[in-house]
């Protein structure tokens, strides 16, 4: 990663974008910003933003926020950083099930992090007490609300941690651009049956604010 231009961080709602901010406590080198709800929103803010910006005035972007967890890979209140971004629908229904873009022959719903650096802020989070998960983030537009369409993703994606709505919206914008991505996420609920009362949303912003101070320290 380059040492010049600032890390964008990308967030979809302000309440998350306020928790970030508390956790980098003002450091100059970040800016973040609210993308919107969804991976079109995301991708169509965080392009404008890229864009309108040249280039060289970033080095790195990061989508960040809350998230649900699936079962025992990422409990509620924990963090998961992405190994990589999965479009988790994006393809088509067949007779024979799911085909991903990737098989249908139409580009790849899979993006990869920087992994140096993800693996350097997943031995961060965890140094510092916070429980952390290195995996797939799943980026969908509908939220999953039933334990089997938890259990056909957890099936078709092996590893999968987390599902949000931004996660590719966010990279297939930075690399367009050139730059390299992240994933960020609190767990605020479990993948899986909608239980909307059971949401820890305000945990989960907790744990988002003290993984953000965290970041600070893993960025040269
Ligand atoms: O309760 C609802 O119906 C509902 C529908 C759409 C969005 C929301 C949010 O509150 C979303 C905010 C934000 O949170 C991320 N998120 C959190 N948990 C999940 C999840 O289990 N699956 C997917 N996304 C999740 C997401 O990135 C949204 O931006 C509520």
């Amino acid at each position: 990663m380059s040492e010049n231009g600032k890390i964008l961080v990308m967030t979809a709602v302000a309440v998350e974008r306020d928790a970030v901010l508390r956790g980098l406590q003002g450091d100059s080198r970040f800016e973040v910003m609210e993308a919107g709800v969804g991976p079109v929103e995301a991708a169509v803010s965080t392009a404008t933003v890229l864009a309108l910006a040249g280039p060289g005035a970033y080095r790195l972007v990061i989508s960040a926020g809350i998230a649900g967890g699936f079962k025992e890979r990422a409990l509620v209140g924990s963090l998961v950083v992405s190994n990589t971004i999965i479009a988790a629908d994006l393809g088509a229904e067949t007779p024979e099930g799911f085909h991903s873009v990737d098989k249908l022959g139409f580009g790849s719903a899979v993006i990869e992090v920087d992994v140096a650096l993800a693996e350097r802020l997943t031995s961060a989070l965890q140094a510092a007490g916070l429980q952390t998960t290195l995996g797939p983030v799943l980026t969908l537009s509908t939220v999953t609300g039933s334990a089997e369409t938890a259990a056909a993703l957890t099936e078709r994606i092996s590893g999968a941690a987390a599902e949000a709505m931004e996660g590719f919206g966010v990279a297939a914008a930075a690399r367009r651009a050139g730059l390299p991505v992240l994933e960020l996420r609190a767990i605020s609920n479990p993948v899986g049956p909608r239980d909307r009362s059971a949401w820890r949303i305000k945990d989960a912003l907790q744990s988002l604010e003290a993984a953000s101070s965290v970041l600070r320290e893993v960025i040269e």
